[in-house]
């Protein structure tokens, strides 16, 4: 029996091949199957049986060219992707976009419709053939039937899923031809199905896995301790975990895919973050916290990876709040020349802090808030012989009683239900040899006061629960924006205390007290945030002058970062200024008629509101017993933060407090006031 012979007419030479072992697979030894190449040339083709065309494009092509198809058995092919090759592209995380490059515009399209009915529709190809222009690649990945040499510049990973072969109508076609399809066609057809089924399978294997994988990586960055965040080279965020939100304490919520610029406003760290060639850790204080951010470059993506560890454990931890308690971590700051000032009041109230710096005194800071107390006392501690040790910053009015006294001079094991195995060290001992401040120290209860004034007399702690005497090197930074010679009469505040704080004495000028400072203030905030080449119209800076800033520096803080949020083009205008609610306001000092109707916009925070309606039920209750209730309904409130509480409400025209058995009762306005 004469050898059949089929010939194969193709573009190029691995598509030839490929296609020849395809044929070869289905077609027996009694029919012989040559390829030929168009491009070298058809001059010496046998003849065939069949003439098998790899395309229709390429067939006419051929036509075109004169080729003489007439009375021959031309079988035109069709093509498809080849399914043995597919795992890679399964594997491509979905909705990626991938360029997809083949040799023209119909046989580029044409695999994207297969492989999206194949069900490989997870990713999104872009079409990509000789002739398209590409303005802005975003894909990093190609995908090509065998078409390497066309990928253009800037795709990095190229997935070669081979030539494309025939198709099922095809080869179906070729053995009806030579009349085996009812003994080939079963095989061939089962063939084909096993080979769609397995694609199928490893699809939705892999996309189980991935997800899964996703899955377990989420735990894994979310279980870590440090906060963790990813980008790009462009600062683009790819990754971030909750903790570094903890940290970081961004204005969104959510940050994948904006840059970091738009969610970072520390300008040294976002320096480092970007610049490519410090792999050094740094060390900075975020939120209060000393923080040590290290980063890696995972090189091959241009992704960077930082985490974020504060030093002392727990300090983000969620729950306790311990960032309220010691503000700013143990560490200072704050120089000198970071308080910004050219006014005669902040000039002496700086020189005066430089002499009280160099002396190893108790110091007592008076002003109101936002007047850079802290500020201050970081300063101190740095220009002192303590700036090497700790310095410890601890906000009283974030305190109830029972903790200070543990947290201040800590406790023996067993001191109290709950009380740590091995007792517990306080912060003056954790800041020995160092600085303490000692914010808000108005709002302390007389108790405290007594421990605290043998502290400062003996240098010498007691833990809560113990009776063993502990030295401590600690020098005491006090601040209050109270007036606490006003408290010493009214005998609230120890006398003996009072003195002995105010060693050393340093009132604080408002911002209304040196408005001239303010355009300074205003550049220094300008020139540590991170939108650059920011002017302010001098109408702003008129206008900012004539605020009456009751929240001081810190309000300035706040109302340039909002100016900046605000503001479009380069220029912050007056239309960028923040309403006059946006402002703290005076607490009027009004005669007893006028305060009436100051409840119509009066809001009570929880204190004060607990404060009100235990009045109400209890006319002339005593502190003692408010303290008391205050803390069986978990309020909370010493004795001494119940008075300073009381003498606003009274200022307030809520309650009034009589002599004698009357005690305190509520005002028509308090008593309004609850009931709306
Ligand atoms: N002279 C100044 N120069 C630059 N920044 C200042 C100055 N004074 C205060 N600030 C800034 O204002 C903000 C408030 O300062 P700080 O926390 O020291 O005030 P405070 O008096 O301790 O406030 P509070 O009594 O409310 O705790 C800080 O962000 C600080 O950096």
């Amino acid at each position: 029996m004469n050898k059949k012979r089929a010939v194969l007419l193709t573009t190029s030479d691995v598509t030839r091949d490929a296609l020849v072992n395809q044929l070869n697979e289905y077609l027996d030894n009694d029919i012989e199957v040559i390829g030929y190449t168009v491009e070298h040339g058809l001059e010496d083709m046998v003849d065939a049986d069949i003439y098998i065309v790899s395309s229709d494009l390429q067939y006419r092509e051929l036509v075109e060219a004169g080729y003489p198809f007439e009375g021959k058995n031309v079988i035109i092919g069709k093509r498809t992707v080849n399914m043995e090759n597919l795992d890679q592209i399964v594997e491509i995380p979905d909705k990626t976009e991938v360029l997809f490059v083949n040799d023209s515009e119909e046989s580029t399209y044409d695999s994207i419709k297969i492989l999206n009915e194949l069900g490989v529709n997870h990713i999104k190809y872009i079409p990509y053939y000789p002739g398209v222009e590409l303005t802005d690649i975003k894909a990093t990945i190609g995908i090509t039937p065998g078409e390497s040499g066309l990928i253009p510049d800037g795709i990095e990973t190229v997935i070669d899923i081979g030539t494309r072969i025939f198709d099922f109508t095809t080869i179906a076609k070729i053995l009806g031809a030579f009349g085996v399809i009812n003994d080939k066609g079963g095989m061939f057809s089962k063939n084909y199905l096993q080979k769609i089924i397995r694609v199928a399978q490893k699809l939705s294997m892999s996309k189980n896995r991935i997800s899964e994988l996703r899955e377990n990586l989420k735990n894994v960055i979310e279980g870590l301790e440090e906060g963790l965040i990813a980008y790009d080279q462009n600062g683009k965020i790819t990754v971030f975990n909750e903790n570094l939100k903890r940290i970081l304490k961004p204005r969104f919520d959510e940050m994948i895919g904006m840059k970091l610029n738009q969610v970072i406003f520390n300008k040294k760290l976002l320096e480092y973050l970007m610049d490519e060639k410090r792999h050094e850790n740094m060390i900075m204080t975020l939120e209060g916290e000393e923080v040590i951010i290290h980063k890696t470059q995972v090189m091959w993506k241009g992704v960077t990876i930082a985490t974020f560890k504060a030093r002392r454990p727990d300090a983000f931890a969620i729950g306790i709040n311990r960032k309220k308690v010691i503000n700013k971590g143990y560490i200072a700051k704050y120089s000198m020349d970071d308080i910004v000032g050219a006014s005669r009041s902040i000039i002496e109230a700086k020189s005066i802090a430089e002499k009280l710096g160099q002396r190893d005194m108790t110091i007592l800071i008076e002003g109101e808030s936002g007047t850079g107390k802290e500020m201050f006392a970081s300063a101190i501690h740095n220009i002192s012989d303590r700036k090497n040790g700790p310095f410890l910053a601890i906000n009283f009015s974030a305190l109830t009683d029972d903790l200070i006294e543990s947290e201040l001079f800590g406790y023996e094991e067993g001191a109290f239900t709950g009380a740590k195995k091995g007792g517990k060290e306080g912060f003056f001992e954790q800041a020995d040899g160092g600085t303490i401040f000692l914010d808000e120290i108005g709002d302390v209860s007389l108790k405290v006061q007594a421990r605290l004034l043998r502290v400062l007399e003996e240098k010498e702690i007691m833990r809560v629960g113990g009776n063993k005497i502990r030295p401590v090197k600690v020098r005491v930074i006090a601040a209050t924006n109270k007036n606490l010679s006003e408290l010493v009469e009214e005998k609230q505040f120890r006398e003996d205390l009072y003195f002995r704080l105010k060693m050393g004495y340093i009132q604080l000028p408002t911002l209304r007290q040196r408005r001239e400072d303010i355009p300074l203030l205003l550049n220094q905030l300008l020139s540590t945030s991170t939108i650059e080449n920011v002017e302010i119209s001098d109408e702003v800076y008129d206008k900012l002058k004539e605020y009456e800033w009751l929240g001081n520096v810190r309000e300035l803080k706040n109302t340039i970062t909002y100016m900046l949020a605000v503001k479009s083009g380069n220029v912050v205008t007056v239309n960028d200024l923040p309403q006059k609610s946006f402002f703290k306001e005076r607490k009027p000092v009004e005669s007893k008629d006028e305060r009436i109707g100051n409840e119509e916009k009066y809001r009570l925070d929880r204190f004060e509101s607990f404060l009100l309606n235990t009045i109400y039920e209890n006319p002339g209750i005593g502190r003692k017993l408010l303290s008391e209730l205050s803390y069986a309904a978990e309020v909370g409130l010493t004795e001494n933060q119940i008075r300073s509480r009381l003498n606003k409400l009274e200022r307030e025209g809520f309650i009034q407090k009589r002599k004698g058995r009357f005690g305190t009762s509520l005002t028509d306005a308090g008593a309004n006031l609850i009931n709306k």
